[in-house]
């Protein structure tokens, strides 16, 4: 086989005639690039052998928890939802909500899945934390994802070329999985690697770039030089998926009993670009753009430019990109172009645009502490408490020294494994049963994290005695039906979580806004709520 475009030809042997000259940096590891699969849009290629197992391929990503999606518009979503999607039971962020889905906007959203055992690539839990804007202090609670460094490994050994593939899972769509199928190459050993000049002429390299905490106050993380970058050169590539109507981002909550609606927006929505003449959004993917922080002016040291220029007829059709059967391409590519050289280890700055800045100078100015629904201070955040918390304390001494109110027990527990292994009957609802924990393989997986309460502290050799408890999301498997003792219990097997809807993204008086497209990049096909002149 032969890698073949317009202006090159890569023959078996690895050699290339190009008409340019390679964009990717010489020391980049990792590319962005036309997938190996007919159909499967963009994919990740290594450009190095990576023979270690447990090695992280690059920076970790994002996630972006969603909340009980709003069903009336969620066709505004179709291609994401689709496509996109990854269970809050692998990122843990189940407790957010009654409902939670998963955006891994990085390598999670950009690289394909293969089913069965194919996959070169495995994720390991996300870190959580407010990035230092507390919801007493900060303007910026609640405006910035607190899930960040999802991080994936090198599950089988690569070498430079292979292209990159996350596992499907049980918990992706369906219709995502029946076309992965239809379109895997029938012997992928030989058709999922690219030549490596094809992957250094046409690929957009990945590690220009690497997570840091902004050098902004009340911005939280940011994004950061990993190499010098030269002026005019690509930072970083920044593919996009349209959100056809915004409303898709917009909550709302009957609370009980007062019936009362509590409205607000999804913290997606400060991930999204979008203009104030269109209800288009667009949802970048990829690693990186979610963490470029705005700059301002001087402080400003790359903008934004289309890969091709939006003229074709295709960008004109909004409800082509939500059809699931449509094939990826037209790509919707933007670029992150460096305004000048920009030095290793300095933060990657664009403007956000003058509508962006207007609301955030009126978020800051009118900002004032709060906490969320009943909750009210002391407030601390479950990770801290995990932090900070020696002795967990049995459900009797909670009575009169408890936790604050914000927080609860989980426990690591996989009812399925004792369920199997011990043959307890516990059919009758009323029963008592106890068992003993223990460790299997998934044991420390996100999806076996549930509520517990502790009931008994074994001073002795530091055990623990819990009931488990059943929570929203969890499968019928895991359900315990009665009353269901554990004892022997280690103590890094408890966590401290919040309770749902409690964390900074759910404040009321969090930041929500789009970054703003430029008018110049923003198609005026797409300015639907532009006021026209008669
Ligand atoms: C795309 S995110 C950027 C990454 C974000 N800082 C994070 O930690 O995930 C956009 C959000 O970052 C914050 N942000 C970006 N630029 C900022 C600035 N100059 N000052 C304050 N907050 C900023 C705002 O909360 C904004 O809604």
């Amino acid at each position: 086989s032969s890698d073949e475009t317009e202006d090159a030809t890569c023959d078996n042997d690895g050699t290339c005639s190009f008409v340019s000259e390679p964009s990717v940096p010489p020391e980049c590891q990792l590319v962005m690039a036309e997938s190996t699969l007919p159909n499967g849009g963009w994919g990740v290629f290594t450009l190095i052998d990576r023979p270690e197992r447990g090695t992280p391929l690059l920076y970790g990503d994002v996630v972006v928890q969603v909340t009980d999606l709003n069903h009336t518009y969620a066709a505004a979503l179709r291609r994401l939802l689709d496509d996109y999607w990854w269970s809050a039971e692998e990122t843990g962020g189940f407790y957010e909500g009654q409902q939670v889905l998963s955006s891994i906007p990085g390598i999670g959203m950009l690289a394909n899945g293969l089913i069965v055992q194919e996959h070169n690539v495995l994720p390991f839990v996300p870190m959580v934390d407010e990035a230092g804007l507390t919801r007493t202090e900060s303007p910026g609670a609640g405006a910035i994802t607190h899930y960040h460094n999802y991080t994936w490994f090198v599950k089988k050994p690569m070498v430079a070329g292979d292209e990159i593939f996350v596992p499907y899972s049980p918990h992706w769509f369906s219709e995502r999985n029946a076309r992965i199928q239809q379109n895997a190459p029938a012997s992928r050993k030989t058709t999922t690697r690219r030549h490596l000049e094809f992957l250094r002429q046409y690929g957009f390299c990945l590690d220009n770039v690497k997570p840091g905490r902004s050098v902004l106050p009340d911005a939280g993380r940011g994004l950061f030089a990993a190499r010098n970058i030269r002026q005019g050169s690509v930072v970083l590539p920044v593919p996009v998926m349209a959100i056809t109507d915004p409303r898709a981002l917009d909550i709302t909550r009957v609370k009980k009993p007062s019936s009362q609606v509590d409205y607000s927006k999804q913290l997606l929505l400060n991930y999204c670009f979008g203009h104030n003449e269109s209800s288009v959004l667009l949802y970048p993917y990829g690693p990186g753009m979610h963490l470029v922080n705005h700059g301002g002016g001087q402080y400003t040291n790359v903008r934004l430019e289309w890969d091709t220029v939006p003229n074709d007829v295709s960008w004109t059709n909004l409800t082509q990109w939500q059809d699931p059967q449509a094939p990826r391409a037209p790509k919707f590519l933007l670029k992150l172009i460096a305004l000048r050289d920009i030095a290793v280890g300095q933060e990657i700055l664009l403007d956000y645009g003058p509508d962006w800045i207007e609301a955030w100078v009126r978020h800051v100015e009118t900002w004032t502490p709060s906490s969320p629904g009943k909750y009210e201070e002391p407030y601390t955040p479950s990770y801290v408490m995990d932090d900070v918390v020696k002795v967990l304390r049995t459900q009797e001494e909670l009575q009169t020294y408890p936790y604050p109110a914000n927080i609860f027990t989980s426990c690591f527990y996989r009812y399925e494994d004792i369920a199997r292994s011990t043959q307890v009957d516990d059919t009758d609802p009323s029963t008592l049963v106890t068992v003993q924990w223990q460790q299997t393989r998934h044991t420390f997986e996100f999806m076996n994290l549930r509520p517990c309460t502790v009931l008994e502290r074994n001073e002795s050799n530091g055990l623990f005695t819990v009931r488990i408890l059943n929570r929203f999301g969890l499968s019928a498997k895991e359900r315990v039906p009665s009353v269901h003792i554990v004892t022997h219990v280690p103590r890094k097997a408890i966590r401290f979580s919040d309770k749902l809807y409690t964390t900074d993204q759910h404040l009321k008086n969090a930041f929500r806004h789009p970054i703003g497209l430029s008018d110049d990049l923003f198609p005026d096909q797409w300015k639907d709520l532009k006021v026209k002149d008669f």
